[in-house]
């Protein structure tokens, strides 16, 4: 069986290369930069006052130094004259500094008379933004990244209508076995809902993808190769269930069946053993979930997420870890790394769950990630260092 890290390096071989799309500047938050932008200009293109009040020269700046009004500089509207000694003119924030002028004094800070000001005993002259203070032209949003609010607000401050993003990876979704039905439906005394793949069809929205339920397939050898003929078309065939080694597990077979070529078939981990992969023989890729539903969305979580980042653009990698002390002790554990659901403590320790069987979706309803046990790992004492992959992290 390989390891984890070793299925994750597979899986970002197989899967396909990012597509570049270009979109409106509006339809690009959450989605992955992919070449750098640069910036058309200078900003501000010009200093800038940073408040309402009056520019002058900063060395007229005393209390009680009285200066001659000449106009206005407005955000929008420079003042085209220029600034000389005993001399300011009205300024309000975002306006052009006037030649001549090195300051501004905010008004609360002078007293008006007609086209005069007084100027007060507490006045500092400063509040100008030099040209190029946020950004020169020529400045660069990097890429690969996935773009947040902020970045959207940057790209347009640099003038970006339209920007390049991986285009967003398809994802046809089977759910197989005879014991499924769909929520909404009446279940018959042997069956249960099919619960994974809303799961997993919500995983892979929230990472940018754009999944698809396709109906369920019975364990039948035919009702696979159906679903695979709907699947045509999809970056990503992604099947749950039907992975191991009982009568009824028809996923490899029936893939293979269809033409594709496996590349490997279960990991050294738990739980997720049976998981599965390789390509189709249209080229998309191929990945195949254990049924049980926590192993279906951890790894969901472990190879699903960081290969449908990569499909996008974003350099590929695995799922992100910190370091956390543990609340209580935690058992040996086995030959396969063990990913076990756990909460954190108000302290940020992490608490294990006693119950760890795969079948537990209201355990992992609760649960704010999971410890990463290494295979063979001795047990250790409450308060060691353990690694932790925590849920509902925006990367
Ligand atoms: N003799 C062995 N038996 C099993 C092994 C093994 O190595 N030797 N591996 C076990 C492990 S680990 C897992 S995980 C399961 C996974 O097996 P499959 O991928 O073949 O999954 P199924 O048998 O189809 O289903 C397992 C379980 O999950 C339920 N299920 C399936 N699909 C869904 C769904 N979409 N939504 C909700 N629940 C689902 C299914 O009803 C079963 O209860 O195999 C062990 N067995
Ligand atoms: O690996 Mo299974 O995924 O332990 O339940």
């Amino acid at each position: 069986m390989i390891s984890v890290a070793e299925a994750l390096d597979r899986l970002f071989a197989l899967a396909p290369t990012p597509v570049p799309e270009e979109v409106p500047l509006l339809d690009a938050a959450g989605r992955v930069l992919l070449r750098p932008v640069a910036a058309r200009r200078d900003q501000p293109p010009f200093a800038a006052s940073a408040m309402d009040g009056y520019a002058l020269r900063a060395a007229d700046v005393s209390p009680g130094a009285v200066l001659c009004i000449l106009g206005e500089s407005a955000a929008g509207r420079r003042f085209e004259g220029r600034v000389g000694p005993g001399e300011a003119t009205r300024i309000l924030t975002g306006a052009p500094l006037p030649q001549g002028a090195d300051a501004v004094v905010i008004q609360e800070e002078v007293r008006r008379d007609g086209d005069r000001i007084t100027i007060s005993d507490t006045a500092i002259a400063a509040h100008v933004r030099p040209a190029a203070n946020d950004f020169a032209a020529g400045s660069e949003l990097s890429a690969p990244r996935r773009l947040s609010p902020a970045d959207v607000a940057l790209l347009a401050a640099f003038g970006a209508a339209r920007v390049t993003v991986g285009r967003r990876p398809t994802v046809a979704i089977i759910s197989t076995g005879d014991e499924l039905v769909m929520p909404g439906e009446e279940p018959g005394p042997d069956q249960i809902f099919a619960a994974n793949a809303f799961g997993l069809h919500a995983l892979l929205a929230a990472e940018g993808a754009r999944p698809r339920l396709l109906p369920i397939a019975g364990d039948r050898p035919e009702a696979l190769a159906l679903a695979f003929d709907l699947a045509h078309g999809a970056d990503l065939v992604l099947t749950i269930g039907g992975a191991s080694v009982g009568d009824h597990d028809l996923v490899a077979p029936a893939a293979q069946a269809a033409g594709a070529r496996l590349d490997f078939h279960k990991v050294a981990m738990r739980p997720g053993k049976p998981l599965l992969a390789g390509r189709m023989p249209d080229g998309s890729m191929l990945l195949g979930l254990p049924g049980n539903p926590v192993s279906a969305m951890v790894c969901g979580l472990i190879f699903l997420l960081p290969v449908i980042r990569a499909m996008q653009g974003l350099l590929p990698g695995p799922a992100p870890r910190e370091r956390r002390r543990l609340a209580v002790a935690l058992r040996p554990g086995g030959p396969r790394e063990h990913y076990l659901r756990a909460v954190l403590d108000r302290d940020g320790s992490v608490r294990p769950f006693d119950r760890q069987d795969s079948s537990l979706l209201s355990v992992l309803g609760q649960a704010d990630g999971l410890v990463a046990q290494p295979p063979d790992a001795l047990g250790q004492d409450a308060g060691e260092m353990v690694d932790f992959v925590p849920f509902r992290r925006n990367t």
